[in-house]
């Protein structure tokens, strides 16, 4: 991870201010400030007062300015670098951060940036990663390295060629290369794929109903750890914080070997074959906007955004198709799970986001001013920076178009993203944590509902893709239920509840809410003695060791254990098991 580029002022708290002035004005006209009258009006006030005079006011509070390289910041980047690869310091993970940073605001063919990767091949040196090395002094040569220095790289280059060809010998000399036992492991769906939805399996079905809208049923019974789903995202996107670890595109962590995006001092890359991916799915309009989006934004609206964006790439960039396309679709007939994915174009996948739920209706008037709000300062952006602004500045259909695109998925995005993760090593506690390193988001997966007491695990696949596994039995006809961040055992049914309306807008009546299932530590055990003893601690010490050989031969012993117990439900037991499951998933695929 890296410094996050946001800032302490942004658009949340410009809109809490204009929020606030708007609402003081209705008040004038109405008694009570929080009466539906007042809000509402407060509402017609806010579109009227932000679409004209305050915009200027708004662009200059947020302080938004245009993107550039910048060589005095990159000399800078580099040289705090410098401090973190000194001999007595020896950061060199974080010094390579900096390179990197130096070379993303470094001018393409710039002293500046020939120094970064030269540095970057000291670290990749010292690291014994002779071939990356190699690969840096490639790229400072390509970038004018100066003369002066040049003995410099000169003796770096054949000193990592005599040490690659050294350990290239030594290879040989031990028999060839050992079989790779920590290679990713491949999950594959437990039964048939749907002719259809090859991602997932045969017996899954969207149906609906009046208290949950959509929702994925199953035909047949499910067992703990059946494969169900494995979905590859429409759109994801890399969290700013890993922008100098990871690559914007596939999101690998390549450190060491990251190109800088020339238009912006953001977006890096593993390859040229990525930046072009990139660029055609949605840089080529986030390009100019992307940096003040992140000073501004949280991920939600960045994200809102890409939606956006690789929703238009999904058209071939071609807005008049897409408008056209959009009008007349019958947005009831979109079906995820009977779609044909083997013929399905771009545009039909765009039609399974463009149907992600909204809840609209359930928006209060500050929800929708904020919406927006948020709406209106990211289209000014793209006008004002990108090749979309004469496309919208020269109809007005278009730049509808734009504008309820953004506010559409500033609704839906919240409601549907998913987070992705990998296992990041804890050097101190030599064990591997969970953490987010993307969001994204999946059709298929974003028609599962929650329920406080869940009945699968979602997990990262190590190319992006996203499974979701069963975590406990599921009769026949039975829904699939997810668990959105409330697990009963760990947050009293009022608070979940209360987290659940307002940011998900739906009263939860899940069998633990109904049934008021205790906390964890309240839980009733069960006699374990009629499913053999399950040391779960020792269990969790082996997974947090993140041996995939190990998660391997568990995998399949969780599963039946959580079989076992899974009618007793909910007992002490199962949380614990939950967990391991989902940790042994993780080590299982190994993420890293
Ligand atoms: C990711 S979507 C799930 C699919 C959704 N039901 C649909 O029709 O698109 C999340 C939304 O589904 C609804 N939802 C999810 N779980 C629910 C539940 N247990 N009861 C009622 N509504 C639920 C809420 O409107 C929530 O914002």
């Amino acid at each position: 991870m890296c410094d996050s580029l946001e800032e302490k002022f942004g658009a949340w708290e410009l809109f809490e201010e204009v929020w606030e002035r708007v609402v003081d004005t209705a008040t004038e006209k109405e008694v009570n400030k929080n009466s539906p009258n007042t809000l509402f009006e407060a509402l017609k006030l806010f579109r009227n007062e932000i679409t004209t005079t305050h915009l200027t006011e708004c662009r200059l509070k947020l302080k938004l300015s245009t993107d550039g390289k910048d060589n005095i910041k990159a000399d800078h980047a580099r040289a705090m670098g410098n401090v973190l690869f000194h001999p007595k310091v020896k950061r060199y993970i974080e010094a390579v951060k900096r390179y990197n940073e130096s070379i993303s605001f470094s001018e393409k063919g710039s002293e500046a940036r020939a120094l970064a990767y030269a540095n970057r091949s000291a670290v990749c040196y010292e690291l014994h990663q002779y071939q990356e090395c190699l690969d840096n002094i490639r790229l400072a040569r390509e970038s004018n390295y100066p003369a002066r220095l040049v003995d410099k790289l000169n003796k770096r280059e054949k000193a990592a060629r005599d040490a690659l060809e050294d350990v290239v010998r030594g290879k040989k000399n031990a028999g060839g290369s050992e079989p790779d036992v920590d290679a990713p492991k491949q999950l594959s769906l437990s039964y048939d794929g749907s002719h259809l939805v090859p991602q997932a399996v045969n017996c899954l079905e969207l149906q609906t109903s009046e208290e949950f809208g959509r929702f994925v049923a199953t035909t047949r019974d499910l067992k703990a750890g059946d494969v169900v789903i494995i979905e590859k995202p429409f759109c994801t996107l890399l969290l700013d914080v890993y922008r100098l670890v990871r690559c914007d595109f596939c999101h690998q962590e390549r450190l060491f070997n990251l190109i800088p995006c020339e238009g912006c001092t953001v977006a890096m890359y593993c390859s040229e074959e990525c930046m072009t991916q990139a660029y055609q799915r949605y840089h080529r309009y986030e390009c100019p906007v992307i940096r003040d989006m992140w000073r501004i934004f949280t991920k939600i609206p960045v994200m809102a955004m890409r939606t956006v964006t690789t929703g238009i790439a999904s058209f071939d960039h071609n807005l008049h198709d897409m408008r056209k396309h959009l009008q007349d679709m019958d947005e009831s007939k979109v079906d995820g799970f009977t779609m044909d994915w083997t013929k399905a174009t771009p545009r039909d996948v765009y039609e399974t986001v463009h149907v992600l739920i909204t809840n609209y209706e359930k928006r209060d008037p500050k929800d929708l001013a904020h919406r927006t709000f948020f709406a209106i300062i990211i289209y000014d952006l793209l006008v004002a920076r990108s090749e979309l602004g004469p496309e919208c500045n020269n109809d007005p259909d278009i730049s509808s178009l734009v504008m309820q695109l953004l506010l559409k998925h500033l609704q839906t995005t919240p409601m549907n993203m998913h987070s992705q993760y990998y296992m990041d090593y804890q050097p101190e506690e030599k064990l591997y944590e969970i953490m987010n390193y993307a969001s994204a988001c999946f059709p298929l997966l974003s028609m599962i509902n929650h329920s406080c007491a869940p009945n699968l695990t979602r997990v990262t696949l190590h190319d992006g893709r996203c499974a979701a596994v069963i975590s406990r039995p599921i009769s026949k006809g039975g829904q699939l239920y997810d668990n959105y961040g409330q697990h009963h055992s760990l947050m009293p049914v009022r608070e979940r509840r209360a987290k659940l309306l307002t940011q998900y807008k739906f009263l939860c009546n899940c069998e633990a809410c109904v049934n008021n299932y205790p906390l964890y530590n309240e839980l009733p055990s069960i006699n374990v003695s009629r499913y053999g003893l399950i040391d779960s601690a020792d269990i969790h010490a082996q997974l947090v060791l993140h041996q995939p050989k190990i998660a391997a031969e568990l995998l399949p012993k969780l599963s039946q254990y959580l079989n076992n117990i899974g009618h007793q439900y909910p007992r002490y037991e199962c949380p614990i098991l939950e967990i391991l499951q989902s940790l042994n998933l993780f080590a299982y695929v190994l993420i890293i």
